[in-house]
């Protein structure tokens, strides 16, 4: 198994549990590795054949910018379905952060593991 990556793609949305979060946009980074296999594109060096991170880094600037979840949780669960059912991606890890939200640390979020490594 190959692995195509983003990581700390950054992107503006509405997160949280708080008033103030439901009415300020704030960062989350995400890092996103993602089960492939590159030899088909690294023969034929034709875009089409690869996963492309580009297409994967705007599909989820539109989807999570224009979300307003409440957990990170629930963003994580539907990032990950949506990589895996657009993207024909059998197997996802996933980590999503909000480096904005406690002030004494660096960074809080999840990360998960979805689907089946082949
Ligand atoms: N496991 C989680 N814990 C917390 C979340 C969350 O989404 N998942 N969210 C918050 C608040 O929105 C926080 O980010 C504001 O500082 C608290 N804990």
């Amino acid at each position: 198994m190959d692995i195509v990556y983003i990581r700390d793609l950054r992107i503006d949305t509405i997160i949280g549990i708080f008033d103030w979060e439901r009415e300020v946009r704030q960062v989350v980074s995400i890092d996103l590795e993602m089960a492939t296999d590159i030899r088909r594109a690294a023969a034929s060096e034709d875009i089409r054949d690869a996963l492309d991170y580009k297409a994967v880094s705007d599909r989820l600037q539109a989807f999570i910018g224009g979300c307003q979840f409440l957990l990170v949780e629930t963003m994580a669960e539907q990032v990950a379905a949506l990589v895996m059912e657009e993207f024909e991606v059998p197997w996802v890890r996933l980590r999503i952060g909000k480096p904005a939200a406690i002030s004494q640390a660096e960074d809080v979020g999840v990360v998960i593991e979805r689907g089946a490594r082949s």
